[in-house]
């Protein structure tokens, strides 16, 4: 059974790959790590520093999640990230995406012993 913590590690890392200039990198990866079954995921982000790094973040001040849980935690510093957004005339199966890389501070929630990422919350 797939637990939340890897559950985030499936759909949201990727320490592998640097941000990629390949416009196909949302296209495949969302097939890859199964987000694209039964219906098209319309955001995802996923995060190209080591696994360490992000579940340190889990280790910052806490603060308010959208969800309004006070379980999230701003990462310390700006991280390389690719957003994958669904574009507009997209219709499942077909789940074509905008791959956007960039440069964000990221949030996260956290839980569990231990502690660790289990939600992505936001990029800012
Ligand atoms: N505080 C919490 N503490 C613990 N758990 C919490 C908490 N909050 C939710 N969960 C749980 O997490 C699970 C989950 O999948 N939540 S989800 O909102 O749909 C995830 C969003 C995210 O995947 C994605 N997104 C979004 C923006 C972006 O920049 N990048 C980006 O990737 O879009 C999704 C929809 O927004 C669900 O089981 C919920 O119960």
């Amino acid at each position: 059974k797939e637990t939340p913590a890897m559950k985030f590690q499936r759909q949201h890392m990727d320490p592998g790959s640097s941000p990629s200039s390949n416009l196909n990198y949302c296209n495949q990866m969302m097939v890859y790590r199964n987000m694209t079954r039964g219906r098209c995921k319309p955001v995802n982000t996923f995060v190209h520093e080591s696994l360490e790094d992000v579940q340190a973040v889990c280790l910052q001040g806490s603060i308010t999640c959208k969800n309004g849980q006070s379980n999230c935690h701003r990462s310390g510093s700006r991280v390389h990230i690719t957003d994958c957004r669904l574009k507009g005339g997209a219709k499942y199966p077909k789940c074509e995406y905008r791959t956007t890389t960039k440069m964000s501070y990221i949030i996260v929630a956290c839980e569990g012993r231990p502690y660790v990422p289990v939600h992505f919350d936001a990029s800012v």
